[in-house]
């Protein structure tokens, strides 16, 4: 008899413009469908039902990644069987790779009868991550497993804030473009100016600020980076008019989502959401290259954990 889970990935979007692998947001669509069934026999086997042909090895594939660092930390390691049905783009800059990481160990934790807390989770999902862009970060996990919008005060040790902030309606645009976590990563300055550097965590401030404090203006006024957009917009062909349309739409604002190549824009009521949405459509028809568009909103649950289901085999 062999136990299985089915958990609901979330996207997310990471940095939040201004909070550059600090901040980050879960959204209620699109996400990834993950099946973990619990094995007798040791080690892990990884198969995709997507289109996308990701790495079945589990030292190569994100989720294989998160499951080993956790079985690491077991006494008596089990073997998982991992089926994915990913439907968020991988290079999308939705936290792709995240959906992966944070739905394994949450699934894993959930067969294993909740033996770790949701911060060892982070822990271990960092490992995909690591796999994907080479580098540890959070933003996308942290949101994916707690839900919501998230703060990563700091990733070693792991201090994971969470947010609360007005209700918020988030359009996105996916020009189906990749742009890996890896390469936009690598094209950034390694050195700050620090007249650049007290605008952004103005920025940060005051977009947490005007989170908890529901002031949707200070919201807008912050959601602007001086540091990273400027060198990554380069890499999204419409990213200049979408972010300027959307504003006179009335959206609060937005950005780059993660690494790109996907933007963002938030807004506080569903009519300016959807108008967003048309004008985004528009640029991208106009520019001639395929896109997806979602009107959403930020997901409270991160990943949802459906009932355990007891197969015969
Ligand atoms: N299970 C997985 N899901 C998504 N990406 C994976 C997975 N396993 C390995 N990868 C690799 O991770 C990279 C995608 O991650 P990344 O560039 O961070 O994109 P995203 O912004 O969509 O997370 C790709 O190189 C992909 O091959
Ligand atoms: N802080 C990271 C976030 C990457 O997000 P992704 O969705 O593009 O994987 C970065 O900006 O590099």
């Amino acid at each position: 008899m062999s136990k299985s889970v089915q958990v609901h990935a979330p996207a997310t979007v990471a940095n939040l413009v201004c909070g550059f692998d600090v901040l980050g947001m879960a959204l209620h669509r699109p996400d990834d469908v993950m099946t973990l069934t619990l094995k007798e026999e040791p080690g892990i086997t990884i198969e995709h039902t997507d289109i996308y042909q990701l790495p079945t090895e589990p030292e190569k594939n994100v989720a294989g990644a998160a499951l080993l660092a956790m079985l690491e930390e077991l006494d008596h390691p089990p073997g998982f069987h991992l089926v994915t049905d990913k439907r968020i783009k991988p290079g999308s800059g939705l936290g792709s790779s995240a959906a992966s990481s944070a739905g394994a160990v949450v699934a894993a934790n959930e067969l294993l009868g909740k033996p770790f807390s949701n911060e060892d989770l982070v822990r271990f999902a960092m490992n995909g991550e690591k796999v994907a862009s080479g580098v540890k970060h959070a933003d996308n996990i942290a949101p994916a497993i707690y839900g919501g919008i998230t703060l990563i005060r700091s990733i070693f040790p792991l201090d994971i804030v969470q947010l609360s902030g007005p209700p918020l309606f988030v359009t996105v645009v996916h020009p189906q473009i990749e742009v890996r976590t890896a390469d936009a990563r690598q094209i950034l300055r390694k050195e700050v100016q620090l007249k650049s550097a007290i605008k952004q965590w103005g920025n940060i401030a005051g977009l947490v600020a005007g989170l908890l404090k529901q002031d949707y203006a200070l919201i807008g006024r912050s959601l602007e980076d001086v540091i990273i957009e400027p060198v990554r917009s380069i890499l999204i062909p419409g990213f200049d008019d979408v972010k300027s349309q959307s504003r006179e739409a009335g959206a609060l604002g937005g950005g780059i989502s993660g690494s790109g190549p996907s933007i963002f824009m938030l807004s506080e009521k569903e009519s300016t959401a959807n108008a967003v949405e048309q004008l985004m459509q528009d640029v991208y028809t106009k520019l001639g290259i395929d896109f997806k568009t979602y009107v959403t909103s930020i997901s409270y649950e991160g990943v949802r954990v459906s009932p355990v289901t007891v197969h015969q085999p």
